[in-house]
């Protein structure tokens, strides 16, 4: 349908040892008005890594796991580390590749889920170099509902609590960008209510109570982003006895990240366990299967209408 003769899996990137870590945090950073504290913050959370995010290597396995499905030369690069998008389009280009379907590993609408990404094409794009054209958004996919879907079931078959909380969760933006986030606005946390709801129905938990909150705040304290927090959830549904234990499904996200490692299997953990919750986390989409075929029917729709240049402005800078 698109007539693609690549692929180009484009992400956000991660640093893969200690000496990584400032340089990576830089490039995310750059012009963005995070506070130094929670920079440094953040680089104590990759170092209790040993400086390396899973971010990389569940890239490798998607890519490898592309491979024998796109039906075409599966590339990667990212936005913040090494492998730079702007190299592997370099490499496309010598490889005589023309058109290339491009799969942001993100799934919803917003500045920094999407349309960071039609920047990051504008930005890596050469003269004789491919065409990119990406992907739409995909948190409705059925591929992706019956991954996430799949992975709720297991969590709670290790939790052997058909009537733990289901909540989901997903990265927190500032207000003013989730104001902003789609054509008319507001489409990052409609759009991720949809999916969650698609997941809840595809378990067959129709009716059954879930919930949607946000992780790992960033920016200055003063700007007000999405809440409530993951862990403050977690604090609130402790009042009531009935919440004996929670699953909690990471939907915003689709493979593991440092977020996902530190500020779910790390700082969530605790609280829970400090608040006598047992909580399981849900596998991220990941590789599964489903989700890896998605990434071909994408390729097979008619060619995405691009998002207006006027959806998902980037956030006014915070003034220090
Ligand atoms: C919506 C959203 C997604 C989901 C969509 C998607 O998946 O793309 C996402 C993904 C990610 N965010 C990541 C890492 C970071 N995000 C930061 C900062 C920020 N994220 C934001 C939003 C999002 N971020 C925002 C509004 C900021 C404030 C600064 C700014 O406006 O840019 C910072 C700075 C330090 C801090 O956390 O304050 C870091 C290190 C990594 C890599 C993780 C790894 O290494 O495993 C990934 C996949
Ligand atoms: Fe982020």
């Amino acid at each position: 349908m698109g007539d693609y003769d690549a692929l180009l899996v484009l992400s956000f990137g991660g640093p893969e040892g200690p000496d990584d870590v400032m340089p990576f945090l830089e490039n995310v950073v750059r012009g963005r008005g995070v506070p130094r504290e929670r920079l440094l913050q953040v680089a104590e959370h990759y170092q209790g890594f040993g400086g390396v995010s899973p971010i990389n290597r569940q890239n490798r396995e998607l890519v490898e796991a592309l491979r024998p499905v796109a039906g075409v030369p599966v590339y990667w690069g990212n936005r913040n580390w090494r492998p730079f998008g702007e190299d592997v389009v370099r490499r496309m280009k010598a490889d005589g590749v023309r058109r290339a379907a491009v799969f942001a590993t993100s799934a919803f609408a917003g500045y920094s889920s999407c349309r960071q990404y039609y920047e990051d094409i504008a930005r890596i794009s050469i003269e004789g170099g491919p065409e990119l054209v990406k992907m739409r958004h995909y948190g409705d996919h059925p591929g992706f509902v019956a991954a996430m879907a799949d992975h709720v079931r297991a969590a709670y078959g290790r939790l052997g609590d058909d009537d733990a909380r289901l909540v989901f969760t997903a990265h927190s933006v500032p207000v003013s960008m989730a104001e902003t986030a789609g054509p008319s606005g507001g489409l990052y946390e409609a759009q991720l209510r949809r999916s969650a709801e698609l997941v809840n129905r595809a378990l067959g938990r129709e009716g059954r109570p879930w919930d949607l909150v946000w992780q790992s705040r960033s920016g200055p304290p003063q700007v007000p982003w999405l809440e409530p927090d993951v862990c403050d959830h977690l604090r609130a549904l402790a009042e009531d006895p009935a919440n004996a234990s929670v699953v909690l499904a990471p939907i915003g996200f689709v493979s593991d990240h440092m977020e996902v490692v530190y500020d779910l299997d790390t700082e969530a953990r605790q609280v829970a366990g400090e608040l006598g919750i047992r909580m399981e986390r849900a596998a991220t989409a990941g590789t599964h299967p489903r989700f890896v075929r998605m990434v071909r029917e994408l390729m097979d729709e008619p060619e995405p209408v691009p998002c207006p240049l006027t959806c998902c402005p980037p956030p006014r800078r915070p003034r220090a």
